[in-house]
């Protein structure tokens, strides 16, 4: 991958993921960033993650061969106007908003459709802001690229080297298809996320026991309820029709279940739940896809200090390398999982045997 000039417009969880992954591909690439807060800049710059902090959107992006729009998507839109001017002729404008018909409809009315390519990480978080990001947050997740009529082939195939260099998957599909098809795997979830957890925080008891007790189940569907709110009123404004359409359908298909449920029909909850695990279980394991498997454990641990470090040492003692250490929060008990990657098949299973033997309670993830 050549050297390239890239500038970032807002660095946030994933502006950052992208810089600092970018980054980690190819030192020699040349990265800008602005952001509105200068402390994000500051942290950025002293952690090698961008080479040059801009005080705005301003002549210095006429050195970009690439120009990233980070912000929340209507945001991202409204940059363009800003932006156009400092954009080279051969230069290439591209985004990572989740909903892409807004900002292609933009690009086309403003005439800039063979300056522009869309994009779209499928991946991320709950999580807002730089401090999260991190350079492996892609790794294994689909990258969608969606080009204009006017864009450039050879831009859209280095752009989608760019992906591969993060090691994503990148993907080509058409803006509109993009925004159908995410309004029903990511909107719509975020949606029953957010209106469950605001459900029960009505329904809960005097006690506030419903919160108290609440477990797997619930903490696993509504996670991303903690996502951030600007974030997703720009993602529901300009993803509007798709996601009325889907939230109708998920509506219908609830009253189903509570007919279901009301009359007692033992065969339709049972068919309902037996599809539902075929197909949520054939949905593949991006880990064992085509760029490379995972090879981690997870090890339930007690909340108490040194309790990562001995674990560190019994796996340094057997000359077991970790690739990537760390508490998860989307287990039941979130402050005791510890999810613990390694290089390779062997090393992973000499590790749970290891720690098995140490009476840890271990689950593999073959
Ligand atoms: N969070 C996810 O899971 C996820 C995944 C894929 C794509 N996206 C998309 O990525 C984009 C960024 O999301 P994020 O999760 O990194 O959010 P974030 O809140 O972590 O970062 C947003 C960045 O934009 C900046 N910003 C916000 N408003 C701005 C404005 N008016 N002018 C200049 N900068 C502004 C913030 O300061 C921050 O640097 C969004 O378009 C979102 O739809 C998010
Ligand atoms: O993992 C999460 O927390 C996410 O919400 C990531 C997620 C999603 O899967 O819905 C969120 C928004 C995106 O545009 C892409 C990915």
């Amino acid at each position: 991958m050549k050297n390239l000039t890239i500038g970032f417009i807002g660095l946030g969880l994933i502006g950052g993921s992208i810089a600092k992954g970018l980054k980690r591909a190819n030192k020699e690439h040349y990265i800008m960033a602005f952001a509105r807060h200068r402390e994000t800049l500051d942290a950025a710059l002293a952690d090698g993650s961008i080479d040059e902090a801009l005080d705005g959107v301003d002549e210095n992006l006429t050195r970009c061969d690439y120009i990233f729009l980070c912000t929340p998507v209507s945001y991202n839109e409204e940059y363009l106007t800003a932006i156009r001017p400092f954009l080279r002729k051969d230069a290439i404008l591209t985004d990572v908003g989740s909903v892409k018909t807004n900002i292609h409809e933009a690009v086309a009315r403003m005439g800039m459709e063979a300056n522009f390519i869309g994009g779209h990480p499928m991946a991320g978080s709950e999580k807002s802001g730089y401090q999260y990001s991190n350079d492996h947050l892609v790794e294994n997740a689909y990258y969608v690229i969606t080009p204009t009529p006017l864009s450039p082939p050879d831009k859209v195939e280095e752009l989608k080297g760019l992906a591969l260099s993060l090691s994503a998957l990148p993907l080509i599909l058409d803006y509109k298809e993009h925004d159908y098809i995410v309004a029903g795997i990511s909107h719509l979830p975020h949606l029953i996320a957010s209106s469950l957890v605001n459900l029960v925080k009505d329904k809960d008891t005097p006690e506030q026991t419903m919160k108290l007790v609440a477990a797997g189940g619930f903490k696993d569907i509504t996670r991303i309820a903690s996502s951030s709110p600007v974030m997703w009123q720009q993602i529901c404004a300009t993803n509007r029709d798709n996601i009325q359409s889907i939230l109708g359908d998920y509506i219908e298909a609830l009253k189903k279940v509570r007919t279901a449920v009301a009359d007692g029909d033992e065969q339709a909850i049972y068919d309902l739940f037996d599809t539902s695990r075929e197909y949520r279980n054939s949905i593949p394991n991006r880990s064992a896809g085509p760029i490379k498997k995972e090879f981690a454990l997870y090890c339930d641990i007690v909340d108490e200090s040194g309790a990562i470090a001995t674990i560190a040492t019994i796996l340094a003692a057997h000359q077991i390398s970790i690739k990537n250490i760390g508490i998860i929060h989307n287990r039941e008990f979130e402050e005791g999982v510890l999810k613990i990657e390694f290089y390779g098949e062997e090393a992973s299973s000499k590790a749970v045997d290891l720690l098995t033997q140490c009476r840890y309670t271990v689950y593999h993830k073959g």
